[in-house]
């Protein structure tokens, strides 16, 4: 196998005595868009800024194209950087934003303003090219800052949370349109957002991250289909979580003891074992128990209309502090105090280590 395009190898970094990366290894394929996925303080910003060269980590080595590149600053590495508040000088007009970084290299004029307006052009932009910043919308802005950074052919261009200035439903625009965008140029992109709706939208390799560490890593489907860890299952969509211990096991299957009583799947552990079961909200069947495997009755206790579906929350009536998240029809008529029976398939259950 060829060696992927971008190594992290073995990263620690602390800022003083806290901790903020554990160990964690990455490798980046050309072309791919990679996003680095978590809550507040799991540490990707610092693992972008190592990419970057602005941080220096503590241990372990970052590999790009081959070169040891861990010690060397951001303006003699391979990469551009894109960052939330997009930076665009506002004196200047879009095109002299754009050509800034090739002015830096020494580029002629000519040249300058040629490159720039191709890269404006393929973030659509060509016709803003005399303008203002200030004359441009947020999501230009990011357009502009995107043309800015790609116009210097970058290995690898990093992105710290680039739609997070923007609201709801541009952000949603703008994902379809960085995709494209990077389609097109097939520039590697590495992307940092706590948003697990970008992620999915976005990304052909995900990284979950948790306080420090990669919880879980590969293509959406698969992460959230078979989500390795509990906090994966939970923080890439929403899961039902069981708690429960491994019984016995036969012909592939096993039988775990759960707070709603035994339950038969199919899988491989061992006896004794702490285990958790995660089941999908789609996969949670309400009313009629449908499913093969019966998960008793539950009290609900919200109904949230979400156009396309509702989202029901209900807690079981065996064990109150169990709470089922499912989803069910835009038109069923579930409501808030019903009583309903929880049943789902074996298949769709998550056997995740405890
Ligand atoms: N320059 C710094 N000096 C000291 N501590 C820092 C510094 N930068 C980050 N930290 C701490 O490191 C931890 C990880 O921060 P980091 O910004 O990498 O997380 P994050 O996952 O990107 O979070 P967010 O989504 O909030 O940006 C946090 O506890 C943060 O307070």
């Amino acid at each position: 196998m060829s060696a992927p395009l971008v190594d992290i190898r073995n990263v620690s970094h602390r800022f003083g005595q806290l901790p903020v990366l554990k160990n964690v290894s990455l490798a980046i394929e050309p072309g791919s868009y990679t996003i680095l996925l978590g809550p507040s303080g799991s540490g990707k910003t610092t693992l972008l800024s190592i990419l970057g060269g602005f941080v220096t980590p503590s241990e372990g080595k970052v590999f790009i194209r081959g070169e040891d590149c861990t010690s060397v600053p951001p303006a003699k590495r391979p990469t551009t950087t894109v960052f939330q508040d997009y930076a665009l000088f506002p004196h200047m007009s879009v095109g002299g934003n754009v050509g800034f970084g090739l002015r830096m290299q020494g580029v002629d004029g000519a040249t300058r303003a040629a490159k720039s307006r191709e890269a404006l052009a393929l973030v659509g932009l060509a016709a803003a090219f005399d303008k203002k910043p200030h004359q441009l919308s947020g999501g230009q802005r990011q357009r502009v800052a995107l043309a800015r950074a790609l116009v210097i052919e970058p290995v690898v261009l990093l992105l710290d949370e680039p739609l997070g200035a923007l609201d709801l439903k541009l952000r949603r625009q703008m994902q379809d349109e960085l995709k494209a965008i990077q389609k097109r140029v097939g520039t590697a992109f590495v992307h940092v957002t706590h948003d697990q709706e970008e992620a999915m939208a976005l990304a052909d390799h995900c990284v979950v991250m948790n306080d420090g560490r990669i919880e879980d890593e590969g293509s959406p489907e698969r992460v959230y289909a078979r989500p390795k860890t509990r906090f994966s299952a939970t923080f890439m969509g929403e899961s039902t979580i069981l708690a429960g211990k491994v019984g016995d096991s036969r012909d592939g299957c096993i039988t775990v003891t759960t707070e709603l009583g035994p339950i038969s799947l199919p899988g491989i552990s061992p006896a004794g074992a702490g285990v958790a079961l995660a089941i999908r909200p789609e996969h949670l069947v309400l009313g009629e128990a449908k499913g093969d495997v019966a998960l008793g009755t539950a009290k609900v206790s919200d109904v949230v209309f979400q156009g396309s579906f509702k989202r029901v929350l209900a807690s079981s009536t065996l064990d109150p502090a169990l709470e089922f998240i499912a989803k069910a029809p835009a038109s069923a008529s579930v409501q808030a105090g019903d009583k309903i029976a929880v049943s789902c398939d074996a298949q769709d259950i998550i056997l995740l280590a405890d």
